[in-house]
């Protein structure tokens, strides 16, 4: 029996459904592309995940990472974390009908801007905790998070949303054995020694994506990746005047309670959102 025969997702063509329009974006294996609902008009993305057609074969995604990432997707309801609307399968793809989110990444935000101040970056780090403590409530663990997989609806009043599920894990008992590497730049110690994976491994990468927002450099980034990863290991990084000159000290305390090389001393996400550089603007969006 073929895989389509027996799935659970639909199998008419996408194109029944959407009108399918331009690449927007694209990740392993799968492209973004804009749709457009042909009986309500909305916009969508879909993401086109190739299926790898055999065992042996290097390309395409296996079924059981694309089933790990719907099952995640579905597990998971917050405003702050892509949503999943449909999945179509055919020969070749799995296709997931998401929500559209049209004002880019944060890492071209970031660009753009060269630095944020202090109050953009603890606005937006306050939603990717948020986002966070949703999925680490469910004992599910993003395992990529980068400035390139967190969008935002628009530019003025910007909404972020966590993506790309791929290597998203459900942690059991606080921990798992899963071998599998980020990207360099973000991955945490336990990441580089073969160590087991949790909750905490999401936070090292926040402290990561902190310290650029609010420097535009990079913590840890060597020549190469060895040297990336040395950095990493050696958790060699500091706050230089030319960059950190008028960061407050709240700030960097935040970054240092994450940047942290042993994972249970590691702060959590809730830690996170109780710190006093976090706790403000909690209390703020609350008032309003
Ligand atoms: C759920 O998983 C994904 C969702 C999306 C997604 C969903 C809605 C949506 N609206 C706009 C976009 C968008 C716009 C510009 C670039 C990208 C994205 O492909 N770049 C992210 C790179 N990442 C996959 C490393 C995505 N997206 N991308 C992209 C990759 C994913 O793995």
């Amino acid at each position: 029996m073929s895989d389509t025969e027996s799935s659970p997702y639909r199998h008419e063509p996408v194109e029944d459904w959407y009108i399918v329009g331009e690449e927007i974006g694209s990740g392993h294996f799968a492209v973004v592309k804009k749709v457009v609902c042909k009986r309500s008009g909305t916009e969508f993305a879909a993401k086109f995940i190739r299926k790898k057609r055999a065992s042996t074969s290097r390309r395409g995604a296996r079924r059981e990472d694309i089933e790990r990432e719907i099952s995640i997707l579905q597990e998971l309801n917050h405003v702050n974390i892509i949503k999943l609307y449909d999945i179509f399968e055919d020969k070749q793809d799995v296709t997931l009908i998401l929500e559209l989110v049209s004002g880019g990444e944060l890492f071209d935000f970031i660009a753009e801007r060269d630095v944020l101040h202090e109050s953009e970056a603890t606005a937006f780090i306050a939603q990717v905790l948020e986002g966070l403590a949703h999925m680490h409530l469910k004992n599910i663990a993003h395992l990529d998070l980068k400035p390139e997989n967190i969008l935002l609806t628009n530019r003025a009043q910007a909404v972020i949303k966590l993506i790309d599920f791929g290597i998203s894990r459900k942690i059991e008992d606080g921990k798992n054995e899963i071998q599998m590497l980020g990207t360099p730049e973000f991955v945490a110690p336990e990441v580089i020694a073969y160590e087991p994976l949790g909750l905490y491994t999401d936070m090292w990468a926040v402290g990561v994506i902190t310290y650029i927002l609010l420097s535009g450099c990079s913590p840890f980034l060597g020549d190469n990746k060895q040297e990336t990863f040395a950095n990493i290991c050696a958790v060699d990084f500091s706050f230089d005047d030319e960059f950190f000159g008028n960061t407050s000290d709240l700030a960097k305390d935040f970054i240092r309670g994450l940047l942290v090389k042993h994972p249970g001393r590691r702060a959590s996400v809730t830690d996170c959102l109780s710190h006093p550089w976090i706790k403000p603007i909690n209390d703020r969006q609350k008032e309003e």
